[in-house]
C-alpha cells in the first residue's frame, strides 16, 4: 500500500519536521538525494557520471532550488551543468552554489527562441520548473523547451513532481512535462497515483526526509498487488457455501439481458459460495446453460446487487428502497444509480457509478468528475451516503464523511468496454456477501479486475475476464499462503 498526502497536508509534515529538527536542512537532503538518482541514471544510460551534459530547467520556488543545489554536486563529479530559467526569479543560494561548483547559467532567450537553449549532446534533463507550489499548466515557452527535448528524446527526470501536472489531482490539463523518473520528497502526491498525471511521473523513486505522520492528514492509499493477496476473503478449512456468502442478483432486462449474466459471471468466478439469481427471464435463459450452479427464487442472501442493465424498469426505485429495509448490504450500479431512494443509502451499501453516471449524481458535467476523480468520489459518497467506487482510469474509494480514499490498482484501458462493469459489478457483491466492509470490497474487486486484465495481452470480454479472474485468485491464495507461512516461521 502506498499512501500519498495533498499538498496542504505535506506542507503540515514539513512544517513539523523542521519544528522537530532546525537544523536538518531539507533542501540539501533533497538535493543530494536528486543529484545520486541523476548520476544512477547517467551512470545507466552513458556508462559514466563524467563529462555527462545536464540541462536543469529552473522556476522560482524551491523546486528550482533543489534542482540548482542538485547541479551543483552533479558539477562537482565532472558533469557539464546548464541550467535555464525559465520562470520566475532562480533560488539565489542555488544559483550560487552552481556557479561555484563551474556550473553555468544560461540566458533566457526570446520567447519564440527557447527552444534553441537545449545544448547539443545533452543527456539528460531535471525538471526544477514547479513543485508542490506550482498550479497546473505551463506556459507556452516552458512547453517549447519540452517540445525540443522531446524531440531530440532527452529524458527528464523530474524533481518532486513532473511540472504541469496538478499535484492533488492528478489532472494534466495544459502542458506538463512527461518525465523518465520523479524523485518524490518526504512524501508521495496524490499525482503519483491519480491519472493522467500517474503516467507523466515515470519511474518515481521516493525519497525519505524523516517526515512523520498525523492521525488527522487525508491519506490517498493506493492498494498493490500485495495487498489484495492478502486481503482477499479465502474460504478456511471450515467454510460452508453459506459462510462464503450468497449473492442475489437482480440485474439485466429483456432489453439488456447480458447484463445480468455478465454480473453473475463475475460473482461465480470471484467466489461466491453461492449466486442466487432474481433478474430478468430472458437474462436466467442463458444462465441456465451458462452456469448451472445458479439458483433462483427466493431464499437468504447475504448481500444484493441491483441494477446493472436494468434499463428503464419501472419499479427498479421501489426494489432498492425494499433492499435498503432488509438491512443487508448491496452494490448498486448502472441504472440502478438513477433511482436511488431521496433520503440516501446506507454506508455499507457500495455504489459503482462511471464518470458520467456520477456527474448525473452530482448535477455537474462528466469533465469535473474526471478533472478531480478524488473530490468527485467524495461529494458522491457525502451526497448518497453510500461508500462510493468511482471507476475509470483511476478508481477510487470513498466513504460517507471521511477524506481519505483507497484507490485500487491501476489496470490496463482495454478493461474500459461494455460489460466489464457488470462483471465488476458481481464481483464486488461477492465481496459484501463473504463480510468484507464496503470500502474494502469496492477497492479489491476494482484491483481483482484489473490484475486479472493485465494478464492479458490486448482485448478480451468481460465474461472471459470473470472466468480467468478465478486462476488470478487461486495464485493469489497461494501468494497470500506462502507469505502467511514466511511471517510464521520468522515468529
Ligand atoms: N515540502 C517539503 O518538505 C520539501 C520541499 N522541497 C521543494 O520545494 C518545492 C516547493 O517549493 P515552493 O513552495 O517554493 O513552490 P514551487 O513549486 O517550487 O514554485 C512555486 C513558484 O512558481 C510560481 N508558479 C506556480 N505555478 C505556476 C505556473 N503554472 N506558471 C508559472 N508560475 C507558477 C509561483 O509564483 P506565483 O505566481 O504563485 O507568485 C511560485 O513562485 C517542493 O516541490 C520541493 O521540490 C524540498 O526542497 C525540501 C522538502
Ligand atoms: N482507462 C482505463 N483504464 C483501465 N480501466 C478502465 C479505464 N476506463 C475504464 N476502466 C474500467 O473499465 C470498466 C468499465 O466499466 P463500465 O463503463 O461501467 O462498463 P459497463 O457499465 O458497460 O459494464 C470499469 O471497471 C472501469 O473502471
Ligand atoms: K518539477
Amino acid at each position: 500500500m502506498q499512501t500519498a498526502y495533498p499538498v496542504h497536508d505535506i506542507r503540515r509534515l514539513e512544517e513539523a519536521a523542521i519544528a522537530a529538527d532546525p537544523r536538518h536542512d531539507l533542501m540539501q537532503a533533497a538535493a543530494g538525494a536528486l543529484a545520486a538518482v541523476v548520476a544512477g541514471e547517467l551512470v545507466e544510460r552513458r556508462g559514466a557520471v563524467y563529462g555527462a551534459r545536464v540541462l536543469l530547467l529552473i522556476g522560482g520556488g524551491n523546486n528550482g532550488g533543489d534542482a540548482l543545489f542538485a547541479g551543483a554536486l552533479l558539477a562537482r563529479r565532472g558533469v557539464a551543468v546548464r541550467a535555464l530559467p525559465v520562470l520566475g526569479t532562480p533560488h539565489p543560494a542555488g544559483l550560487a552554489a552552481l556557479r561555484r561548483a563551474g556550473g553555468r547559467i544560461l540566458e533566457p532567450l526570446a520567447v519564440d527562441e527557447q527552444a534553441e537553449t537545449v545544448p547539443q549532446g545533452c543527456d539528460l534533463a531535471v525538471d526544477g520548473v514547479l513543485g508542490i507550489g506550482g498550479r497546473p499548466g505551463l506556459p507556452d515557452r516552458v512547453a517549447a523547451v519540452l517540445d525540443r527535448l522531446n524531440d531530440l528524446r532527452v529524458p527528464i527526470v523530474a524533481v518532486d513532481l513532473p511540472s504541469g501536472v496538478d499535484a492533488d489531482t492528478g489532472a494534466v490539463p495544459g502542458a506538463a512535462v512527461t518525465a523518465a523518473v520523479t524523485v518524490s520528497f518526504g512524501a508521495a502526491k496524490p499525482c503519483q497515483l491519480i491519472e493522467p498525471a500517474r503516467s507523466r511521473c515515470g519511474r518515481v523513486v521516493d525519497v525519505d526526509l524523516g517526515f512523520g505522520h498525523d492521525d488527522r492528514l487525508t491519506r490517498i492509499s493506493a492498494l498493490d498487488e500485495d495487498d489484495l493477496a492478502r486481503d482477499w476473503p479465502y474460504p478456511g478449512v471450515t467454510s460452508s457455501k453459506y459462510t462464503r456468502g450468497v449473492v442475489g442478483i437482480d440485474a439485466g432486462s429483456d432489453s439488456y439481458p447480458g447484463a445480468g449474466i455478465l454480473a453473475a459471471h463475475g460473482a461465480v468466478y470471484a467466489g461466491a459460495g453461492m449466486v442466487r439469481f432474481h433478474g430478468a427471464e430472458e437474462s436466467r435463459r442463458v444462465l441456465t446453460g451458462a452456469l448451472p450452479n445458479i439458483v433462483y427464487g427466493d431464499g437468504r442472501v447475504q448481500a444484493m446487487l441491483y441494477g446493472s442493465g436494468w434499463g428503464d424498469r419501472p419499479d427498479g426505485a421501489d426494489v432498492i428502497a425494499h433492499g435498503l429495509e432488509t438491512g443487508l448490504p448491496a452494490v448498486v450500479d448502472a441504472d440502478g444509480l438513477q433511482r436511488l431512494p431521496a433520503g440516501g443509502l446506507s454506508p455499507e451499501w457500495l455504489i459503482t457509478p462511471h464518470a458520467g453516471e456520477l456527474a448525473r449524481l452530482l448535477g455537474c458535467d462528466r469533465g469535473e468528475v474526471e478533472s478531480d476523480p478524488v473530490g468527485a468520489a467524495h461529494r458522491g459518497a457525502d451526497r448518497t451516503h453510500a461508500t462510493v467506487l468511482l471507476k475509470g482510469a483511476t478508481q477510487v474509494v470513498a466513504r460517507p464523511g471521511r477524506r481519505s480514499v483507497l484507490i485500487a490498482v491501476p489496470g490496463p484501458a482495454w478493461t474500459a468496454q461494455a460489460g466489464s462493469g457488470d462483471v465488476l459489478a458481481g464481483i464486488c457483491a461477492t465481496l459484501l456477501a463473504a463480510g468484507v466492509p464496503a470500502a474494502r470490497a469496492g477497492a479489491l474487486g476494482a484491483s481483482l479486475q484489473a490484475v486479472t486484465a493485465a494478464e492479458f495481452p490486448g482485448p478480451v470480454p468481460p465474461h472471459r475476464l470473470a472466468e480467468h479472474a478465478a486462476t488470478v485468485l487461486g495464485r493469489l491464495g497461494q501468494r497470500a499462503a506462502g507469505a502467511a507461512d514466511r511471517e510464521g516461521s520468522r515468529s
